[in-house]
Order: structure tokens, then sequence, then C-alpha cells
């Protein structure tokens, strides 16, 4: 066979446009400079240490390349990782390496150091982004050649631990591949020897399960089926992944359930493989190489040589057990009684035959793993002439593992192997599972083994804040405790008579419409004219608005009870006091259908609050309470990422991101029905990751070109900070932690005191004011900026910190506060306010509010003496059609400087 370095020299970078190209020259190594595609609007991080960000990770190249090269857009670090899998044939390596590292020659030209950025001194001081993941192969049995490339492209030199990388350790010193496969432990020596690197070993099937989880989740047009010569690439749902049967197929196959990230099990194997059909077709042919083999058999037939059913029976099928006649009934049977020799067979034949024997031998393995794994009978003690009878009613035992995913070298993107194990697969299951194959089929164990640099020195840094929330919100979706059967969620539903004592029996006590939770309550200060302010955007005199929202009401009202029953415990009492809450609520509700005015002036804001209060009535302190606590865990945790990724950008870009990211976060939302749907189907991480990744502007309402230019200052103009923010924060987890959080920090950054003002008393999923100073001191761990402006505010009493430190960092630093609104609801009216937010308000020059009910159902239309910036998520489609001409889940950026001559928001 010919050696793959012959086919492409020591450093082999070659630029193949087509697929002819990249076949006569028979090389793997592929580095395309044109075709990048446009990635769309990225998020990037930089910091002290090499981080790989596989954010928006990209297919490069037409659909028909074999093993592509994989883009990472976002990517900013200068990093040049190298990891292998060093299997029984072949040695798969997968490396990194920056867009600018373009051209061979200019590559020679530059010193290790610049091209890898070992040195501080050569290190960029802004990151540019994006670079490819390369893939290669070499035999293994031609191990040297291997070592030669990576030595000839320096490729070892990248896998400094990660802990030197800025270091001057001296080269190679504490340099570590990893590496997978047997020859990981084989060669560990040798390469020891020849590069002074050390392997360290990762787990052979954990790479290949990490390996194609990757791929399935992050990569676009990766996975395919391919049936009759019809290659189609199918979108995985990555909330549908799991569980999957991967069959890798190299010199042996294993099979290998795979039930989520790091979570599989070697389910079987078989030693009959790509190694046996390579092997075999070697000995039979004399072909040199795998592909010659692999080609051969496309001209080959193989009834010349396999015993077909029909040979058996007279050309006839064996219709009772569904055999045709051109079923293969015995693998290169035929030669039995052809008195033949070698010779006298077509080696095109041989090809065929040995690679239908082994595909379809996979294909039949692979039926008898995903019904044995998934069902509770034992196929094993089923004789396997009898296991194909069964199959169908194993197939209605059977659950999940429909998808069959295959890698290894074997399959090589051959048309007619896929076609023939999809062929057999589908035969088996009598339709019911599906072979997939996935472009880079070859690598997975080398990429699982890419990936594991992160457990070692590189921890989390190695997938994005947003990847790192997505597995987290998998946790925050997951469905909370249910109340157990017990409660009707929506109670007997009774119409309260207007006049008559049926509803008192249950809630005449009800303060309904007024709230006094604080016994001062003020007009909101900075209103431009309270006396003809009206909180309510939406005023539900008109009938068919009272009667969509009182339907929108009603519906919600089993999951509220469910969340509010589970909150206390899901106990007996708790269930009735929710069925309570239910009747009590929707007596009310009727009520208002009857009688619209029977508690005062009515607006969307009065009936969203009589649904807290109402649960207040019933005992129910905070329905919501561990979903929040959830929900600020995951995000807390991924805050420090987050922030650091800001902390590399520009600051109008950083602004931007800023506002998308509290745009976005507010789809949190337990009090949309849209929104409960999405978290109910797994959907809301994806829906807020895609949201954070395109969101597109212009936004519906999109004025934030005016607030950029009051904080950023525009041409000549110069930035003018505000001197005091008061933020009305709105929803616990990612709204408050990673949207407006961040968002004040900036804030605070340029010298802006700020001010959060939170609900005193739970409604919905809203953040509390009581809840608030803990998040705060989470977040200020891992953010001097927080930290200080915290202390400053007395939100925090670090006593790390000696007193002369504390004066000295206060006094440079504007405060952060809390403070309470004195409202219960998901909405604010601005002439109840607490007196404590009264009084923070009179120096403010900027108010944010967000949310919708603080921004679009209430004070939409609310004028300010100051500067006011309205953000919200629009989650509801009918208020987005009345409001903003618009959609569910668009979004409003509405700005209003405090000037006389008002802006009007431009509608888009
Ligand atoms: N160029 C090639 N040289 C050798 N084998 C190849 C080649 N292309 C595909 N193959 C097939 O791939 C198999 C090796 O697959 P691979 O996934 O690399 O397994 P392993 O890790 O065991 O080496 C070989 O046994 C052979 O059937
Ligand atoms: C209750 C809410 C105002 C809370 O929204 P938020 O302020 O958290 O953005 C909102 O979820 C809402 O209007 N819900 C009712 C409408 C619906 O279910 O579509
Ligand atoms: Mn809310």
């Amino acid at each position: 066979m010919a050696s793959l370095t012959e086919d492409h020299p020591p450093i082999g970078i070659h630029d193949i446009n087509d697929e002819s190209k990249h076949k006569k020259l028979n090389t793997d190594v592929v580095e395309r400079e044109s075709g990048e595609r446009e990635m769309g609007h990225s998020i990037h991080r930089s910091g002290s240490r090499p981080q790989l960000d596989l954010s928006k990770a990209a297919i490069q190249g037409n659909f028909e390349e074999k093993d592509p090269t994989i883009l990472l857009p976002n990517q900013s670090d200068d990093i040049s990782h190298l990891a292998l899998d060093i299997g029984g044939s072949l040695i798969k390596l997968v490396y990194f390496s920056r867009h600018e590292d373009r051209s061979v020659n200019d590559r020679r030209k530059k010193s290790i150091k610049e091209i890898f950025g070992v040195s501080n001194g050569n290190r960029r001081s802004y990151p540019i982004l994006g670079g490819r993941l390369h893939f290669v192969k070499f035999e293994t049995a031609k191990i040297n050649e291997c070592l030669d490339f990576i030595s000839s492209k320096q490729l070892h030199r990248g896998g400094l631990d990660a802990r030197h990388w800025n270091s001057d350790a001296p080269d190679n010193e504490n340099a570590v591949i990893k590496a997978t496969g047997g020859g990981a432990f084989k060669f560990a020596d040798l390469f020891k020897e020849r590069l002074g690197v050390s392997i360290d070993k990762e787990d052979e099937m954990g790479c290949l399960v990490s390996g194609a989880n990757f791929l399935l989740k992050a990569i676009r047009h990766e996975a395919f089926t391919h049936m009759e010569g019809q290659k189609e690439f199918v979108q995985i749902d990555t909330n549908d992944l799991f569980p999957y049967l991967l069959v890798n197929i190299g010199s042996g196959v294993s099979m290998i359930k795979v039930d989520g990230d790091g979570k599989f099990q070697r389910v079987s194997g078989t030693n009959v493989g790509g190694g046996t059909y390579w092997g075999l077709g070697k000995l039979l042919t004399k072909c040199k190489s795998f592909d010659e083999l692999l080609e051969l058999s496309q001209r080959g037939d193989n009834r010349t040589i396999d015993m077909l059913v029909g040979d058996i029976y007279g050309g006839m099928d064996y219709s009772k057990i569904g055999l045709s006649a051109s079923t293969i009934a015995s693998s290169f049977g035929k030669a039995i009684s052809d008195n033949k020799n070698l010779e006298d067979y077509r080696p095109e034949d041989i090809s065929l035959s040995l690679l239908r024997m082994i595909s379809y031998n996979i294909g039949q393995d692979i039926i008898l793993e995903t019904s044995k794994c998934c069902c509770t009978v034992a196929l094993c003690t089923v004789p396997e002439a009898q296991c194909m009878i069964y199959i169908a009613y194993l197939n209605a035992l059977r659950f999940g593992l429909k998808r069959i995913f295959f890698g290894g070298f074997f399959i090589r993107g051959h048309a007619y192997t896929m076609d023939t194990i999809s062929f057999a697969v589908q035969f088996w299951s009598k339709g019911d599972a599906q072979a997939m194959f996935l472009r880079h089929e070859g690598y997975l164990g080398a990429l699982g083994a890419f990936m594991s640099y992160e457990k070692h020195g590189l921890d989390d840094l190695m997938i994005s804040w947003m990847e790192k929330f997505v597995r987290k919100g998998t946790e925050i979706t997951a469905p909370v405790p249910m109340a157990p059967p017990g409660t009707t969620g929506l109670g007997g539903f009774e119409v309260p008579s207007s006049k008559g004592d049926t509803l008192r029996s249950d809630a005449s006590n009800l303060n309904v419409g007024v709230l006094h939770l604080v016994p001062t309550l003020e007009v909101f200060p900075l209103l431009a004219d309270p006396k003809t302010y009206e909180p309510n955007t939406i005023d539900l005199a008109d009938h068919g608005e009272l009667e969509y929202w009182f339907t929108v009401l009603s519906e919600h009202l089993p999951d509220l009870v469910d969340k509010a029953v589970a909150s206390e415990g899901g106990t007996e009492d708790a269930k009735r006091r929710g069925d309570a809450f239910a009747r009590a609520f929707s007596a009310h509700l009727a009520r208002l259908m009857e009688e619209p005015a029977a508690y005062g002036k009515l607006g969307l804001a009065n009936l969203l609050e009589l649904r807290e209060e109402c649960l207040r009535e019933f005992q129910f302190v905070d329905a919501y309470r561990s979903i929040k606590q959830r929900e600020n865990e995951a995000s807390l945790a991924v805050l420090p990422d987050l922030l650091m990724e800001l902390d590399s950008m520009n600051e109008e870009a950083r602004l931007l991101t800023l506002i998308e990211g509290v745009l976005a976060a507010n789809i949190f939302d337990w009090g949309s029905r849209a929104c409960v749907d999405l978290y109910h189907k797994g959907t809301i991480i994806e829906i807020y990751r895609m949201s954070r990744n395109k969101m597109q502007r212009p936004w519906r309402v999109d004025d934030l070109d005016l607030f950029k230019e009051r904080v950023l200052g525009l041409g000549e103009k110069k930035p003018h900070p505000h001197k005091k923010a008061l933020l009305f924060v709105d929803n616990a987890g990612a709204d408050v932690v990673l949207g407006m959080l961040p968002l004040a920090r900036e804030l605070l950054r340029r010298g802006t005191e700020v001010v959060l003002v939170a609900n005193s008393l739970p409604a919905l999923n809203d953040v509390t004011a009581m809840e608030l100073p803990d998040i705060v001191a989470e977040a200020a761990k891992h953010c001097d900026i927080l930290r200080r402006a915290a202390e400053a505010g007395g939100l925090l009493v670090d006593v790390m910190i000696n007193a002369a430190d504390v004066n000295k960092e206060n006094s440079s630093s504007v405060p952060l506060m809390v403070v309470e609104n004195g409202c219960g609801s998901p909405c604010i009216d601005l002439r109840q306010v607490s007196s404590e937010l009264a009084a923070a308000a009179k120096d403010a020059d900027l108010v944010i509010l967000e949310g919708m009910g603080r921004s679009l159902h209430t004070n939409y239309n609310a004028q300010f003496k100051c500067d006011a910036l309205k953000l919200a998520m629009v989650k509801n489609q009918r208020l987005a059609e009345k409001l903003i001409k618009g959609n569910i889940y668009d979004c409003v950026c509405r700005y209003e400087p405090a000037s006389s001559d008002l802006q009007s928001s431009s509608l888009c």
C-alpha cells in the first residue's frame, strides 16, 4: 500500500478544491483556504489561558467532501491542540490551526513562538477570531511518518500543558498530547523518544462517545442517511438525541449505547469488522490499498460467488419466512461447489461479496443489540437463527434506540457500504430503526481525545459559557416535582354572583386590586406627570380583550397550582389549599367577566396582581421558589465565563451584547403560557441559545443606537455617563444573572451608580429584593467590579479585606444597591412604590424597566423626568400584534431621553 506521506509531502498542505483532485492526490490532509462561510454575529473570549471555543463550530467545504475541516469562528486565543487516536489499522490526528496561518511559506517564516503564541511578547494584544480543526490519518504501521508530520508542523508544541502556556518554560517541557486507542499505550515511549512529549491516555470508548456527541450536537450537516444512493442530511434535535446506538466499525466493531454526555455502555462488539474486510480482501484480491479494494467492489457482482436463496430453492423465493430468491443465503457459498480456484473469480466480485458479508453481519448484530439493550428479553439465549423471528415481537417491546450512528474508517463515505448497512438495518428492524452516518466517521475517537483537554487544566473553558448553560439548562428545564394527583388544578368552577355570598364564602377577605405591603406607598418621583400616568397599557374595558386574558389566565391555572402545591411540599394540606386557590381565583375571574369594574377600574396588571394576592391568601408564600433557585444556580455557574467573554469585546460590541443578553434572557418567564410550554418540551434553553446567538437587529422596537450614543458618545459627542440608574429587574435566573447584572456591571464600570429595584414579595418567578443580595454576593466572587460596588453599596462586607483597603476601594467605586419596590406583582404601578424606592429615585437620571410586566403591560407609555430604557421580549402573540405589530418573541428596546423634545421610538 502506498504510504500516506508519499501521497502528501511532510508538510503536506495542498489547496484542494474539488473532490476529483482530492482523489487523485489520495491525500487526507485537506486545508481549504477559500469558501469560508459567513458566521454571523460572534461572541468570543480571551483570557490569560488559552481556551478552545467550540461555539458555532461548522463544517467548511462542500457537502461531498470527506473529513472536511471544521471552522471554529469564535476561537480567539492562540491554541494549537493536537490529539490522536492510534488504532489497530490507522492513526487519526485532529489538530487546530488559526485562520491566518494560511500559507505554508508564511508559517515557515515565523518563529515557533510567533506561531504558537507561547511568548507573551509576541502574543496579540487583541483577539483575532477563527480557526479550524483539521483531520489527518496515517497507517498505524507507518507511525514514523505520522511522527514526521507532527514534527514538521510542530503540532506537538501546541500541546503544552495549559498551566505553562504563558510561562517561559523551555519548549516541550511538560508537553502533553492527548491520545486514545490502543496505540496510545503501545507507542507512548516512541512519542517521548521522537518528539519529547508525553502521551496522556484517554479512554477509547469515552472518546468515541464524546466525539460523536460533539459532532451530533454542534455541527450542522454532519449526520446523514444513505438509502439507495440518496444521501440526506439530518438535522439532529439535540433535545432528542439520546439514547442512540453508536456503531464504530474500525478494525473491529464496537456497539455503544449512548444515553447522554459521558453516559454510555459498550453493549457488544464483533471481531468481524473493517480489519477483516481489508485483511481478507488483501489476501484474496492482491489489492494494494483499502480504497482500491473498495473501488473494486463497485464493479463487482457477488452472485458469482455468494450462494443465494434462489440457488437453493430453484430460483424461487422462500416466501414463507420472507426471504427473496436474491437474498444471500451463504456468503462465498458458491465457492464450495463451483470447483474453481481463487484466480477464477474476479477480484471485483470477491471484494463485493466480502463487503456485503461484513456489512450484513454488522447490520444483523446491531439489530440484536438494539433489541437486547432496550428490552427485557435476554436475546443472547435465543439461537441466532430464531432471533430474526423474534424481531417483530421485540420491536414491540423496544423503546428508543431507533437511531444508529455509524463511525469508524471502514465506512469511508462509501455509498455502497452505507446502502448495504442501511438496507440491513431497515430489513431486520422492519423499518423501525434507521442507520445514520457521519461525515467525520473515522475521527470520533480523535475528536473525543481533542475535547478531553478540558479535563486537565483547561477545565470548563473548553466550551463556551452558553454551552455550559445549555448543559445546566437540562437541569433547570427538567420538570419540577409535580403535585401528586389529587388537585384538580382548576378547582370546581363556580361563578360567583356579583351580589350574592358565594364568592364571599371563599375569598371574601381578599383585598382585591389593592396591595398594601408597605405602609407608606408613594408616587415614584421620576414620573413626568403623575396625574396623567396610567400604569396599564391594555385596557380590559374592551370585552374581547378581557375574554382573551381570562382564557390565558384560566389555562395557566393548572400549571400554577401544580407549582404552588409542590412548593409547599405536595402535602394533603397544600393540595387542599391549591384547590381552594384555584376555585377562588376562577371565581374572581368569572365575576370580573360578568362585571369588569367589580373591584374598580380593571387593567391587565390588576388581573396579574389579583392572582398573586390570591396565592398569598391561601398561604402560598413563593410558588416558584425552587425553580428560581435552580435557575439562579445554573446561571451563576456560567456568569464568570460570560463576563470574560464580554470583557474581550470592544465597548460597542459589548453594549450590544449586553442588551441582547437582557432581551434573550427575558424568555425565562414562568408566567407566559408559551414559555411554560417551551419549558415542558425542554426547548426553552435551545430557544434561549438561538436568540442569544442569532438575535438579529433591528428588533421590533429598536432605539439601541440612541441609547448607545448617550452612553458611548458619537464622533465629537463625548460619552456622558449617567449619574445613577434604577434598574427594575424582573425574573430570577438567567434574566437577572446573565441579563441585568452584567448590564449593571457595565454601568458601574462607566461610573454610574446602580440601584437594583426588585419586588418586595414574590410574584411568579420574579426575583425579590430579599433574594438579590445573595445573588449579587455570589456574582461578586467572580468579578471585582461587582464586588467593589457591592461593598460600596453596603451589600457585601468582606471580612477578608482590612479596613484600610475597604476604604480605599470604596472611595474608588460607585455603589451598587438593592431596594424593594413595594410590590408583589409582575407589573408595577408607579403611583404606589416603597418609600425606599422613592428616596433612591430622587437623584437618578436613568430608569431601566425590564420584562413584559414592568415595561409592556405596565409603563410602556409611561413618561419619565429622566432617561428611560424599556427592555422586554414579548412572549405573547396577541400582545406582540397589538402593541408592536410584531410576533411572539420579538423584542423591545425603547429608549426615551429625558429631554423635552422626546424622540418617538422607532418601530421597525
Ligand atoms: N486508507 C485506509 N487504510 C487502511 N484501512 C482503511 C483505510 N481506509 C479505511 N480503512 C478501513 O478502516 C479500518 C480502520 O478503521 P479505524 O476506525 O481507523 O479503526 P482502528 O482505530 O481500529 O484503526 C480498516 O480496518 C479498514 O477496514
Ligand atoms: C406575567 C408576565 C407579565 C411575566 O412576564 P415578565 O415580566 O417576566 O417578562 C407574562 O408572562 C405574561 O404576560 N403572561 C400572561 C400571558 C401569556 O401567558 O401569554
Ligand atoms: Mn417576571
